[in-house]
């Protein structure tokens, strides 16, 4: 569950999110658009805990977000907006270290490595670097990246901007099944037809949100 209450981001002067609240329970899927420099960006990183919060509170499952690595040890999942690979790893490098980092057994991370390859169509792809691969490919890798964490939260930052129609459908599938083991998940985006197939779609605007469809 994540839980946002009254947050408000600031970066200086500039107010990026304004006092803004809602809730996301395990299995559900909320889409947030809006116009570029609306803040929805910043908003998942608050949730992230990637960037602080001037005031309010982001809570997962009862946790309160405070920083970035205590919220990626509680299963807080960031696939970033421009994908935040490393350009001189191969993809397979790419999966690998945060996977590595929570100390999951080698093995375990082959599998799972695999299994997050095969299903955004890049399995053969795993040995490439990063620099290789197209940028619709490597938005590919982004989200295989972020579904192979297994998180409690995913927050999908435009990750579906670079795709074509049937990948857009395998990545929203990807996330659709991330919330239906029990993840609470965030996409934000531009695209209308990522914002219909979410349970839920909020429009930020000069960092205030606002329901188009509720939860
Ligand atoms: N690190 C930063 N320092 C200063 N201002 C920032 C920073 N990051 C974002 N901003 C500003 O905060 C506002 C919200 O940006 P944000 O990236 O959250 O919007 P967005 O809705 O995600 O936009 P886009 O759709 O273009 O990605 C913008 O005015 C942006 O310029």
């Amino acid at each position: 569950m994540i839980s946002v209450s009254e947050v408000t981001v600031a970066y200086g002067d500039l107010v990026a999110v304004a006092d803004v609240s809602f809730e996301v329970p395990p299995g559900f899927v909320l889409a947030v658009s809006g116009p570029s420099g609306a803040g929805k960006s910043s908003l998942l990183w608050a949730i992230a805990g990637a960037v602080p919060v001037k005031s309010g509170q982001v809570e997962v499952d009862g946790r309160v977000i405070t920083d970035r690595p205590r919220a990626a040890a509680h299963g807080v999942v960031l696939i970033p907006q421009g994908n935040g690979l490393a350009r001189v790893l191969t993809a397979r490098e790419n999966l690998s270290m945060p996977l590595l980092a929570d100390r999951k057994p080698t093995e375990e991370v082959d599998r799972v490595i695999e299994e997050a390859l095969t299903s955004v169509g890049l399995l053969d792809s795993g040995d490439h670097l990063v620099e290789e691969l197209s940028g619709g490919e490597q938005q590919r890798v982004a989200v295989a990246r972020g579904i192979a964490q297994q998180g409690r939260v995913i927050l999908a930052d435009e990750s579906t901007s670079e795709l074509d129609s049937s990948n857009r459908e395998r990545v929203l599938d990807l996330l659709r099944t991330q919330a239906d083991r029990g993840a609470a998940v965030v996409i934000a985006t531009h695209d209308p037809t990522v914002a219909e197939a979410a349970d839920g779609h909020a429009l930020m605007d000069e960092g205030r949100l606002t329901w188009v469809r509720r939860l």
